[in-house]
């Protein structure tokens, strides 16, 4: 199950639970709160994931990182973007260097 569960695995459960009853699920009850706490919630576990990383304890950092990209995935479901369009950015970002993208938009 782990080795083959997907980013688009959660995003698929993320989207069924948005309709869950509310007390029974966290993520129908973040939802319901609106993209302003689902956004607070990720800045929340982004810093969290930051210590995580500088503290040197990888246990803690893929932890973290989970909870950063769950809650990613809730609040692009919040605001109806789907996981989709960030990969289609992504693979449209591939064979360009990083550092080729930030000259061209230094220069350009
Ligand atoms: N991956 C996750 C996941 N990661 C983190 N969390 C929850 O995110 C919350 C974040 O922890 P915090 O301590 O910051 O939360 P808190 O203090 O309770 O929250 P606030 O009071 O600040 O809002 C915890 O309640 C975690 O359980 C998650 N909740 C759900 N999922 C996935 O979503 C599925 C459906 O969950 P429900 O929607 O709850 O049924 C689960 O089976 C998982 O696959």
């Amino acid at each position: 199950m782990s080795d083959s569960f997907t980013l688009a695995d959660l995003e698929a459960i993320v989207a069924a639970r948005a309709s869950a009853d509310a007390g029974a699920s966290y993520t129908r009850s973040l939802l319901d709160k609106g993209v302003e706490k689902c956004a607070q919630k990720l800045g929340e576990e982004a810093v969290e994931t930051v210590i995580a990383a500088v503290s040197g304890d990888e246990k803690a950092l893929v932890a973290e990182t989970s909870d950063l990209l769950y809650h990613l995935l809730v609040l692009l479901k919040a605001r109806g973007v789907p996981l989709a369009d960030v990969h289609a950015e992504l693979a449209r970002r591939t064979g360009q260097s990083g550092l080729a993208e930030k000259a061209a938009r230094q220069h350009g």
